[in-house]
């Protein structure tokens, strides 16, 4: 057998460290699959002295040194954040070494850059890691999907807030309660703001928009909202229409009207989901995502998305698809921005909303409710009376309206004085 490919490992934590242990626990296998040996060419690490495991003839901190030695032929980035991490994978691609990323943040936000960077030089860049861990999602897009059209890509990216709402679900727990806990189990990090806040979500949502829809989205095109609203009232009103609540990151192409480009709306917030929608039945910190295309139809996946294991498997898949390419003497395919759809905002993208509402059980309260919905051009799908007298609450959901309508139906109704108090908003999908 020629020479063997050599690899250099950027970053030894949670998911270098797995890598690590794979790549030598499977080093046979994968030889017989790339058809060529891979060998560790280095780690470069912060603190060499924390690494008792690796041999410390590879161990570095000089990391840009590493990359661009001749004699490595493919880069592993599990570092994160945007620096170093993009120079040190430009720098890698300049000198022509395909690259594997598990860097959600840096993709989101600086992927044009590296596609074009890695197109120019002809090399790989593949970061199946980034998004949903270990499920296999961002190649279907990028490969087995590239024949269809594809319409939605509804997906739960985040672990972790599916993890605290499953548990709010369960238990009747509210959010800062469930938050506790998951912090307590180690699902949340000590500090969860990029969880809980939905700037991990966000950063997931700009990938998989910018690979189902071939236009460039960053994580600040995406409309972002966290959990840290959520309520224990609004998990129940969820239960009373048949739905629970998840953390839903939604990429889909809107048709625009009167002869208008298509574009694509991106957003990330919390949503009453049916019981019955397949996402409804994924528990705990379980990742899936729900694929809708012309011609494919409905496809679901479903998996792991964090842990160092789980993540460094898709690492492992990437590693051997370039490796392989490279005894192919080929590059796999890139992405391409073609299609250049617009990123819609917020305010115009159509969204469902769920509304329950205390008012004063008195003649005319309905009908001045609902006006205020006629009055922003939003209709009504279903209403729902409880109680009477002096304790009625009315729940509402509306059919599709632009976002920028229902919200200002809902900060009119706050100032309503037959409106006692608004007591759950959130928004629907799926019914
Ligand atoms: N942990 C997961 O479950 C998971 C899941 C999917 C994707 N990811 C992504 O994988 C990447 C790595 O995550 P992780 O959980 O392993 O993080 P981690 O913090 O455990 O590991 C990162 C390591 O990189 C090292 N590092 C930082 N700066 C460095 C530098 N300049 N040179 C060399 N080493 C440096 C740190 O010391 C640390 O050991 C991130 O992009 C993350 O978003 C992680
Ligand atoms: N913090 C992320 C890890 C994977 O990106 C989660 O909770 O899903
Ligand atoms: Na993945």
């Amino acid at each position: 057998m020629s020479d063997s490919l050599k690899v250099a490992l950027l970053g030894c934590g949670t998911v270098g460290g797995a890598v690590l242990r794979l790549l030598s626990e499977q080093s046979e296998d994968l030889t017989a699959r790339i058809g060529r040996r891979v060998e560790v060419a280095g780690v470069a690490v912060r603190r060499p002295d924390r690494h008792p495991e690796v041999p410390a003839e590879l161990l570095t901190t000089d990391a840009e040194e590493l990359v661009t030695r001749p004699d490595v032929d493919l880069v592993v980035e599990v570092i994160g954040g945007i620096e170093p991490a993009r120079t040190l994978l430009l720098a890698a691609i300049g000198a022509g070494k395909s690259v594997v990323s598990a860097n959600k943040a840096l993709l989101a936000e600086d992927g044009v850059a590296l596609h074009a960077a890695a197109a120019e030089a002809g090399v790989d860049l593949y970061y199946e890691a980034a998004v949903a861990g270990a499920i296999p999602l961002l190649r279907p897009l990028r490969e087995s999907l590239a024949g269809d059209q594809l319409r939605r890509v509804v997906g739960i990216v985040n672990g972790t807030t599916n993890y605290i709402l499953s548990r709010m679900v369960e238990t009747g727990a509210g959010f800062g309660e469930a938050l506790a806990e998951a912090t307590d189990a180690g699902f949340a990090e000590a500090d969860p703001t990029a969880d809980v806040d939905g700037f991990d979500a966000a950063a997931k949502a700009a990938i998989l928009a910018s690979l189902a829809f071939h236009s460039p989205v960053t994580a600040a095109d995406v409309h972002r909202e966290g959990i840290s609203a959520v309520s224990a009232t609004d998990v129940a009103r969820a239960a009373e229409i048949g739905c629970t609540v998840k953390l839903l990151a939604i990429c889909e192409r809107v048709a625009g009207s009167d002869g208008a480009d298509d574009s694509v709306a991106v957003r990330v917030h919390p949503a009453m989901i049916p019981t019955t929608h397949p996402l409804a039945a994924v528990g705990g910190a379980f990742n899936a995502v729900f694929v809708e295309a012309e011609a494919a139809g409905e496809l679901m996946f479903y998996g792991q998305g964090a842990g160092g294991q789980p993540t460094a498997s898709a690492v492992l898949g990437d590693l051997v698809a370039v490796a392989r390419n490279r005894v192919a003497g080929v590059a796999g395919p890139g992405t391409t921005g073609y299609a250049g759809l617009a990123v819609r905002p917020m305010a115009d993208t159509p969204t469902r909303y769920h509304v329950s509402l205390d008012v004063a059980d008195k003649p005319g309260v309905l009908a001045t409710v609902a006006h205020e919905f006629a009055a922003q051009g939003v209709s009504i799908a279903t209403v729902r009376q409880d109680g009477h007298g002096d304790a009625a609450t009315l729940v509402i959901v509306t059919h599709r309206a632009p976002d920028a309508a229902l919200a200002t139906t809902v900060a009119r109704l706050r100032e309503m004085s037959a409106v006692r108090g608004v007591t759950s908003v959130l928004r629907v999908e799926g019914l």
